[in-house]
């Protein structure tokens, strides 16, 4: 007997486990999974099922003398044959319309087939690129069936479970900035825009009229409206993203200072504790600090908690840092989109909108930047920046001072100033002090990590998706506790100093992957460990300097492995007591805890360059710069390299 196409769509209702009378299709439905038979475009008659992780489907199973292409075929490995919940972002009905055959060329609707016409549902989700894995591809799964209330009662239940997906957002601020890069941020957000709205995500888009806009919007909103948005999206650069970062933390987030430079102290006579905004803060007693070895003026204390981090002082209650809640997002459109580059491993606006809609969360440090004077002459004024990525000075400086002139050219800017600041090589004198944890050995955290997880010790640990060192949490060491921890004690920390002549002085706060430097500054910097990576680079012949540009410039170059390229892990100390003996770590009493954050200063003298945050310019005579641990939270989930 043969079949027609007509038939099998009637058929397909026989094989529908409906949903009872009084489940409205958004109820429970996972305690038995659902199938129907369905037409999957391209693809042939499926049995399409729910389950807890999502939707499967298999190729029907065919009835003797049917179209004979399709017998007991299995779909094909390369047609995916499921998709989990998390990789999906939206299901909608697609009207009346066609179905098509196999693009396989399987003739699984019957010989005669030309293509059907029913009732559509379109499951929207994402699959990997097989050649480059951060890269996520929308894919777009399109079912068909004669039935409509079939599809609704699809649609319906896809969407109840899609609802129940944590850390969605629902309503978010967006920022685009038109200009970005080569004028591309108002192009990369209406390519985005259609996966936001099949989302059901609101969006209140602000397009900039001018620098500081988006500065002014986030500054001026209360905390009350913001708290409205699940987050805030910026389509644009870095130095844009760094704009936004700014507009937020230092309207909401009120930490203390980092140290001040010693000399700098010295010389306007006061102590560390007069130039914290920090009320609370006290100047540490800890007898151990030799105050002569101790390039810092001060140390201040946190009245901390015992939490994981250092952030639970005077936040503003309203809207906390860190906050796993709120989350930035960026759609790369700028110029280097060196962060979007290291938390998403591709600098592809699609793929940073899948990273936002579904949902996805990276803590990232970040680093507050104190400038005490602007210049040698001007007065004490304490002046916060903060920065995601990189703070650097002399030759990084210099590059993005004077590619400000040369905005026009886009992109290319970065490499025509280089090449110019490069011929000039102007050298700073500078002093720069650093807490150093076992100096000898920079990845001092990683091996711990390597220790404890039994990692191969030869390996750099790179950070990567669900980074193991990342996610360990901060450990307070005590005098009892005797289980290896990623920070380090008390002992193995010392003040070091380093004066001279510097071609640059950068800190890393994580890789900074872009294309100019595709393994980044420090290959093996993460993105929520807490560490701040010192890079001194001293003065040295012009073809040495070359030659460590173009290490940074190659895959897997090694760009700091030069005599005059000093890089450490820089860290600042501060102690507590904590006074219940109730306390414990690893079942181990505790009475000390010891918590790090990492910390340098900075004082030039002689001619003097500009410190670039981000790609944004900020001038300094005298700095101080500290790191909070997972200040911030992002839509992203790290990088697969
Ligand atoms: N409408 C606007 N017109 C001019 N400047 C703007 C506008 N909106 C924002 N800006 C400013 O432009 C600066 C640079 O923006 P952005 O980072 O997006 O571009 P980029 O420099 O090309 O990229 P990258 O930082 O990745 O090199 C930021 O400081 C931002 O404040």
């Amino acid at each position: 007997m043969e079949r027609s196409g007509e038939d099998d769509v009637a058929d397909n209702r026989a094989h529908l486990t409906a949903p009872s009378d009084d489940d409205d299709g958004g109820g429970d439905f996972e305690a038995s999974a659902l199938s129907s038979n369905m037409f999957l475009d391209h693809v042939g008659e499926v049995v399409l099922t729910h389950n807890s992780d999502g939707l499967s489907w298999e190729l029907r199973e065919s009835i003797p003398n049917e179209g004979s292409h399709c017998l007991g075929i299995k779909l094909d490995h390369k047609v995916p044959d499921n998709i989990k919940l998390s990789d999906m972002y939206a299901v909608e009905l697609a009207g009346y319309g066609s179905i098509h055959r196999s693009n396989a060329g399987q003739i699984c609707f019957g010989t005669e087939f030309h293509g059907y016409e029913m009732y559509l549902l379109k499951v929207h989700g994402f699959k990997k690129s097989k050649t480059k894995p951060c890269l996520w591809v929308p894919a777009t799964y399109t079912f068909g069936h004669k039935d409509l209330s079939t599809c609704e009662m699809w649609v319906n239940l896809v969407n109840a479970s899609l609802n129940r997906e944590v850390g969605r957002p629902k309503n978010l601020l967006v920022f685009v900035h038109p200009l970005s890069g080569k004028g591309n941020g108002y192009r990369n957000w209406e390519m985005v825009a259609p996966i936001f709205a099949r989302a059901q995500i609101k969006t209140r888009v602000i397009v900039t009229q001018r620098a500081g806009h988006a500065f002014d919007v986030i500054t001026s909103i209360t905390n009350n409206v913001l708290r409205s948005y699940d987050g805030v999206v910026t389509v644009g650069g870095d130095g844009f993203f760094n704009e936004i970062l700014n507009a937020l933390l230092s309207s909401r987030y009120k930490a203390p200072y980092p140290p001040a430079p010693s000399d700098f102290a010295q010389s306007v006579g006061i102590n560390g504790c007069s130039v914290v905004h920090n009320p609370n803060e006290i100047v540490s007693e800890n007898s151990d600090q030799n105050e002569d070895d101790d390039p810092l003026l001060a140390i201040p204390q946190h009245n901390g908690s015992g939490s994981s981090n250092l952030h639970t002082y005077h936040q503003d209650a309203d809207f906390p840092f860190p906050n796993e809640w709120f989350r930035f997002g960026i759609i790369p459109a700028g110029s280097t989109d060196a962060i979007v580059l290291c938390t998403t491993g591709a600098r592809d606006p699609i793929t940073s909108a899948l990273h936002i809609v579904l949902g996805k969360r990276l803590s990232l440090d970040i680093a507050q930047v104190v400038r005490w004077r602007a210049t040698a002459a001007s007065k004490v004024e304490p002046c916060v920046r903060y920065a995601a990525s990189f703070a650097g000075y002399g030759f990084y400086g210099d590059v993005i001072s004077d590619s400000e002139k040369y905005r026009w050219m886009g992109p290319k800017r970065y490499d025509y100033c280089g090449t110019k600041v490069f011929l000039k090589h102007r050298t700073y004198e500078a002093e720069i002090a650093y807490l150093e944890v076992e100096s000898e050995n920079t990845n001092s955290a990683s091996d711990r990590v390597q220790a404890l997880w039994g990692t191969n010790k030869s390996e750099r640990l790179i950070c990567r998706t669900n980074c193991m060192l990342c996610n360990t949490k901060p450990v307070y060491t005590s005098s009892r506790a005797t289980r290896p921890t990623p920070y380090s004690r008390p002992e193995e920390t010392r003040w070091l100093k380093s004066k001279g002549c510097f071609l640059s002085v950068g800190a890393a706060i994580m890789s900074n992957r872009n294309e100019r430097a595709p393994d980044g500054l420090v290959i093996d910097a993460h993105l929520s460990d807490g560490f701040l990576h010192l890079i001194m680079i001293k003065d040295c012949p012009r073809a040495s300097y070359l030659w460590h540009l173009t290490e940074l410039a190659r895959k897997g170059g090694h760009p700091l492995d030069f005599e005059f390229v000093e890089h450490h892990k820089v860290h600042f100390l501060i102690t507590f007591h904590v006074s219940s003996a109730s306390l414990n770590i690893f079942g181990l009493p505790c009475f000390l805890y010891v918590v790090q954050t990492p910390a340098f200063t900075f004082t030039s003298s002689g001619n003097q360059s500009v410190w670039n945050l981000d790609g944004e310019l900020f001038q300094a005579h005298q700095l101080s710069a500290q790191v909070f641990r997972g200040l911030i939270s992002l839509f992203a989930s790290g990088p697969e390299v």
